[in-house]
């Protein structure tokens, strides 16, 4: 039986409550996240994705409704607590990295990330052999700027960092917000490589949002539409690979 990592019980998110702004957000949405599976995600503007990620990092809470990871009710804890087990890389290349520590910096911050530590990071010589082996096969010669400042990289560089920073310690989940939407279509296509490979090798368990349908058909094993803060689409296996761009759009259409 394919195992749990992510349980979403009857969510509803209403903002604003009891004002004339009150605004219901995501309604009544239930998922099950199976270990290994690697989900793209897709809805019009304004449908609820960003939201349904945030209810799930703990940035927010839910109005009404359960968040179980790994079978555990953790629906009331704070973000900083999911931090070492949910890893989340956004579409703005300088919200993953501390601009002013070097590439190997940050890369030894992810490493001990949810490890309790003082104000000093240590071990940074031991580790440098390993981040260099790491970063070389990446693209975007990060092997190159292990010692630079993360604010002088290009976004392409940064982005590819913060991905690498994210999927460092094997997170039980990994969310992707559009990480490759701000990128040149070279360099996206390349992270979008990149991802594929990681989430391949690692074993990891994935939903990428994208507003890209060729991407969504492409990558992952599962596709699911969200629309007016529901799913109407999850299709997995060989009911995604049927998937067409056409069927696809008829879930956005009004
Ligand atoms: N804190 C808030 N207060 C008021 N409205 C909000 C709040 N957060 C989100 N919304 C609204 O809820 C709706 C869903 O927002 P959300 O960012 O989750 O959508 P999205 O699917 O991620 O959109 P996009 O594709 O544009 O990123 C939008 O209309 C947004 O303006």
């Amino acid at each position: 039986m394919s195992q749990a990592i992510l349980t979403l019980k009857n969510i509803d998110v209403t903002v604003n409550l009891n004002t004339s702004e009150e605004k219901r957000i995501l309604k009544n949405l239930n998922l099950t996240v199976n270990k290994g599976d690697f989900i793209t995600l897709l809805g019009t503007n304004g449908a609820g994705k960003s939201t349904l990620f945030n209810t799930i990092n703990g940035s927010i809470f839910p109005t009404k409704g359960q968040v179980l990871l790994a079978n555990q009710d953790i629906t009331n804890q704070p973000e900083v607590s999911r931090a070492s087990q949910i890893a989340q890389v956004f579409q703005d290349p300088k919200m993953g990295t501390a601009p002013r520590m070097t590439v190997s910096e940050n890369l030894l911050l992810a490493q001990k990330r949810g490890q309790k530590r003082g104000l000093k990071l240590r071990g940074l010589r031991q580790q440098k052999d390993y981040f260099l082996k790491i970063a070389s096969q990446l693209p975007n010669g990060l092997d190159q700027r292990l010692d630079t400042p993360t604010g002088s990289l290009s976004g392409g560089q940064r982005q590819t960092l913060s991905f690498l920073m994210a999927t460092l310690n094997q997170p039980q989940l990994l969310l992707l917000d559009e990480h490759t939407a701000a990128l040149d279509p070279n360099t996206s296509r390349q992270l979008m490589e990149l991802t594929n490979q990681v989430v391949q090798e690692k074993q990891l368990t994935c939903i990428m949002i994208t507003h890209q349908l060729a991407d969504a058909l492409k990558y992952g094993n599962r596709t699911i539409v969200l629309k007016d803060g529901q799913i109407v689409l999850d299709q997995a296996g060989q009911a995604k690979k049927d998937l067409t761009e056409e069927e696809i759009l008829t879930y956005f259409a009004d």
